[in-house]
């Protein structure tokens, strides 16, 4: 291989392995999905209308660049949900951590649901479920409910087949968001490790 090629060789390379990941943010209507989107992307508060179809940012964070989606969370923008949960690397579950029990309760119906069609449509791609993350936002409020307290309500215990997990955040002030992106990078990233596992467990299995 020349030098030119070889380089042309590496940042393709390079290019594969720093691709932006992609990643869809939902969850119910005002549960502060765009808040977060604008955080991430202006670094400061941004006032949001209620998102009619979706906004599109490539944003930083966690030290990590992402493309990320955000849909619409009122009751007749999600069915458009599963056409963007389709193939992604990763999903983001807003929750309103200080909502109501019949808002929570909605919330779980619907993360069930999210669930279940990323598991079918992966399955139908043959690529392994994306991960879960679930940001439980609302956090400046007294009354929010813990990580914990949120996965509870939201039944992700029983979840089997997608990897989860719950972050604390506060998409006004931005705390924590950073380390929730990194907490999804860090899914990511063991979805992808168990999958290959997997794959060489399979090819060795016929030689
Ligand atoms: N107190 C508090 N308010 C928040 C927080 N996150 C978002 N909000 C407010 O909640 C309201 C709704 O936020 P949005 O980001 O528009 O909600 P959304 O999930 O994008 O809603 P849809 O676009 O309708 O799906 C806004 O008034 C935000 O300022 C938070 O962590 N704490
Ligand atoms: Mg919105």
């Amino acid at each position: 291989m020349d030098s030119w090629s070889r380089r042309s060789f590496s940042r393709a390379v390079e290019g594969v392995v720093k691709r932006r990941k992609h990643v869809v943010l939902v969850g119910l209507d005002g549960s502060g999905k765009t808040t977060a989107l604008m955080r991430l992307k202006y670094r400061c508060y941004v006032a949001t209308t209620p998102t009619i179809g979706f906004n599109h940012e490539k944003v930083w964070g966690g030290g990590f660049r992402w493309s990320c989606w955000d849909v619409g969370g009122g009751d007749r923008l999600r069915g458009l949900w599963s056409s963007y949960t389709r193939a992604t690397d990763g999903i983001v579950f807003v929750v309103d951590s200080a909502a109501a029990e019949d808002v929570m309760d909605e919330a779980r119906v619907e993360i069930s649901r999210v669930i279940k069609m990323s598991k079918a449509s992966s399955f139908q791609l043959n690529i392994p479920a994306p991960p879960l993350l679930v940001l439980a936002n609302f956090q400046d409020q007294s009354w929010a409910r813990s990580p914990q307290e949120v996965a509870l309500s939201l039944g992700l215990n029983e979840s089997s087949g997608t990897m989860w997990g719950v972050a604390p955040v506060c998409a006004l002030t931005g705390e924590g968001l950073d380390q929730a992106m990194a907490l999804l990078r860090s899914l990511i990233d063991q979805v992808r490790g168990e999958s290959r596992k997997r794959e060489r467990s399979t090819r060795d299995r016929w030689r």
